[in-house]
């Protein structure tokens, strides 16, 4: 059946794009938050003042901060809050879902406890609804211009796929699918640990060569780490692993990006994220995933030297300059454990 009613949960600039897309689509749709003014100034005045205030919504989107009114019913429920939210915000919704109703996260984050991606957390609360993952090279920005873009819906129940595919896709935003939801949804978790290296590697003025270096370095280390927790290392070639990759390394759009560069900068790290305003997954994801990587024996030099630098003070020249002469990668480039490196 195609989907015909959805709700977003989450104010913010990603649940305002995917909400907009669905409205635009004739999807009946409820966008929950917290923030009554800005609930108000999307249905009065089709805008999210705080988030995309140059973007005009679609006058039949529906804000409100009744999260019952929000989910009830609706067809599938797009969850688009900060990792550090979504187990609180599901348990909310959790005594007005049916069983029927799809979950979707957009989220790109990890909870510490047990190591669980978004997906494994909306599963975890609410067991007999049908789960799946949206993810992609996504800056919500671009995509509010409606500049072209695709994304991945993740999921191994192929209705939920085919279904959300229709929903959302649209001239200027193609949805391709996938049954690797594992995989999906860590790319669009790694790939912000990187982009903050980037960051930093961007605000030391170095080159575009530096760039491709730490790119193409990122993809071989995440895709190891992935592997290593079951995901398909092919995942890793698509939008929702080098695409993602590739675009939030090279963006100032990219919030993970410029908490690195302004700390390549010389700013703290709590400067860096006061001055930012909003969520930067990468942050939190650094620690879980180095704790991880240590725990399980996997190489990440990367994301090492990330972590001295975000969280023990270590300049990130130095840091970059100790990487260049670390342990000596041998012809296997793309070694998937250390073993083989
Ligand atoms: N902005 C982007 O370009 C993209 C973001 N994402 C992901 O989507 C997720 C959300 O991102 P954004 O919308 O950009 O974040 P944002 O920072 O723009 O907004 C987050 C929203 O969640 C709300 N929120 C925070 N804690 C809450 C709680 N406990 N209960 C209810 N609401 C709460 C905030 O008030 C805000 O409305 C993140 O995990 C991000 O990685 C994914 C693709 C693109
Ligand atoms: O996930 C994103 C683009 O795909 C957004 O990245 P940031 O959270 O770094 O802004």
């Amino acid at each position: 059946m195609p989907i015909q009613s959805a709700a977003v949960v989450g104010g913010g600039s990603f649940g305002t794009v995917i909400a907009n897309i669905l409205a635009d689509n004739g999807i009946q749709t409820r966008q929950w938050m917290r923030d009554d003014s800005i609930a108000d100034a999307i249905n009065q005045q089709h805008i999210n003042p705080r988030y995309l205030p140059d973007t005009p919504l679609n006058p039949a989107l529906q804000a409100t901060t009744d999260l019952q009114a929000a989910v009830t019913n609706a067809d599938v429920v797009f969850v688009s809050v900060p990792s550090a939210s979504v187990r609180e915000v599901a348990e909310k919704f959790l005594p007005w879902l049916q069983a029927e109703q799809c979950l979707v996260s957009t989220t790109k984050g990890i909870e510490p406890e047990n190591f669980m991606l978004m997906s494994q957390v909306l599963s975890d609360v609410c067991p007999d609804n049908p789960v799946g993952v949206l993810s992609g090279p996504n800056l919500a920005k671009e995509i509010a211009r409606r500049e072209l873009a695709a994304s991945v819906i993740a999921s191994e129940n192929s209705d939920l796929r085919r279904e959300v595919q229709e929903a959302l896709s649209c001239d200027y935003f193609r949805v391709y699918a996938s049954n690797d939801p594992h995989g999906v949804e860590l790319g669009g978790a790694l790939k912000n640990i990187y982009a903050i290296a980037s960051g930093f590697v961007a605000a030391l003025g170095l080159g575009e060569n530096t760039r491709s270096m730490i790119i193409t370095r990122s993809l071989a280390e995440m895709s190891r780490f992935a592997v290593q927790m079951g995901a398909n290392p092919l995942t890793f070639l698509g939008l929702a692993g080098v695409g993602d990759l590739f675009v939030t390394c090279s963006s100032s759009l990219s919030r993970n990006y410029r908490v690195g560069f302004a700390i390549g900068e010389g700013k703290t790290l709590d400067e860096a994220i006061e001055s930012l305003g909003e969520v930067a997954e990468g942050v939190k994801t650094l620690r879980y995933v180095r704790e991880k990587a240590i725990e399980s024996d996997i190489y990440m030099p990367l994301v090492m030297g990330t972590y001295e630098v975000l969280f023990n003070g270590a300049n990130p020249k130095q840091v970059a300059q100790g990487l260049m002469r670390g342990e000596m990668a041998s012809d296997v480039e793309f070694a998937l454990s250390r073993n083989e490196i």
